[in-house]
């Protein structure tokens, strides 16, 4: 992926400093810090100036936030950059953005709370049943890099609204440029090798409150966390031949040793959907609680866990992972690279635009 990939982004890197200053509207503080981070982070890697005193509060604010971007990779940060430039452009002037829903796609997608020792991360793009536009990609990514480094205990996946997550947004299919499919299927598997790494590099405990249905690759990524709550109404569904795609999120090395070959096969290849009590079975869901008492009984245990120190659970955490990092590091790249030819083949075109034109459902 190296070559090609790094010096187109360079150069949308350098358009996207030019278009930052022809912004017509302000696009606040909270956006300005995010852009300063990201360039920074682009430009010298992470931050290793010493902490500015608490009473220079502007450099504090900037220093804090290219602080939170941890060791995401410079190219990450350009990526991001450029995908913020870009939204902020579409909506400076009016134009349709990437985003599916037609809104301006930012953080609002993604909300990041932190008390009781817990650092929850939530989808909250819940019209669109939580689907992953490619900012929310970044968003989560940001997320995570922070939550993996803040005082909390553990952290938190869940969603807002009704489901989980359905997935992949299929209409981040829509913006490739035209003529330039391979290089968009480049882009985009550069991001999910960077977007999964940060699960499988996650230093405290992960868990997954899985609030609905759960689809494509919020079901992969299940394996990688380390408890997963979810309500009975939740559904498991990894339709990826349906969509001419292949699996992610690690799980084509984790579910058939968590559930054996043939359950894996079952879910990864032929798309069987599973209900919470069949995933329980499997053992990719912790435990199943009732839908009316979810929240409660879950965030009642979750606040529990919190209490425990924090150093030796981090500490317990990561040996359970080191034994299989590097290999999921391997599988995760493998998984990439076969999305990315994936991506580009008719299989997977007639599937999505079956999708787009509302022909298809799962
Ligand atoms: C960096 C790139 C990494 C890529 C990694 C790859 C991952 C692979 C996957 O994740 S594969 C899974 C992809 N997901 C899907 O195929 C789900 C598609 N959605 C559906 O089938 C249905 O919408 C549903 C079953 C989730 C829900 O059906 P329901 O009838 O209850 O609701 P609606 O269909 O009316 O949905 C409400 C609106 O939400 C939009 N929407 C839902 N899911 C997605 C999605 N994944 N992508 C884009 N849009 C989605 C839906 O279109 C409706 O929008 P509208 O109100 O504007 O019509």
């Amino acid at each position: 992926v190296g070559g090609p990939a790094m010096r187109a982004s360079q150069e949308d890197f350098a358009n996207a400093m030019s278009q930052v200053k022809l912004l017509k509207k302000d696009p606040g503080n909270e956006v300005k810090l995010k852009l300063y981070a990201l360039y920074k982070q682009a430009t010298e890697g992470p931050c290793n100036v010493p902490k500015p005193g608490v009473l220079d509060f502007v450099v504090k604010a900037k220093w804090d936030a290219w602080n939170a971007l941890g060791g995401l990779s410079k190219e990450a940060a350009r990526r991001s950059y450029v995908d913020l430039v870009s939204s902020l452009s579409a909506s400076s002037s009016g134009r349709a953005t990437p985003a599916a829903d037609g809104k301006r796609a930012d953080s609002d997608h993604v909300l990041v709370t932190s008390e009781d020792g817990i650092t929850a991360i939530t989808l909250n793009r819940p019209t669109k049943k939580n689907a992953l536009n490619t900012q929310m990609y970044h968003d989560i990514m940001l997320a995570l890099k922070a939550a993996g480094k803040d005082s909390s205990t553990i952290t938190v996946l869940t969603g807002s609204g009704d489901y989980y997550c359905s997935g992949n947004d299929l209409s981040n299919f829509k913006d490739v440029p035209s003529g330039r499919p391979e290089e968009s299927a480049q882009r985009s598997a550069v991001l999910l090798r960077d977007f999964v790494d940060c699960f499988i590099d996650f230093p405290k405990p992960l868990i997954a409150v899985v609030n609905g249905p759960a689809i494509g690759i919020s079901v992969t990524l299940l394996g990688l966390f380390d408890a997963v709550y979810a309500t009975d109404r939740a559904t498991f569904h990894t339709p990826f031949s349906h969509l001419g795609q292949s699996p992610e999120g690690c799980s084509s090395y984790v579910f058939p040793k968590m559930m054996g070959p043939s359950k894996a096969a079952e879910m990864l290849i032929f798309g069987k959907k599973l209900t919470a009590q069949e995933a329980f079975a499997q053992g990719l869901v912790t435990e199943v609680f009732p839908d009316s008492t979810f929240q409660k009984e879950v965030w009642a245990r979750l606040k529990a866990y919190a209490k425990l120190p924090p150093n030796s659970v981090r500490i317990s955490k990561q040996l359970l992972r080191s034994q299989e990092k590097e290999r999921l590091h391997a599988v995760n790249a493998e998984e990439s690279r076969a999305l990315q030819e994936r991506w580009v083949s008719a299989e997977c075109h007639d599937a999505i635009a079956a999708f787009l034109s509302r022909k298809a459902k799962l």
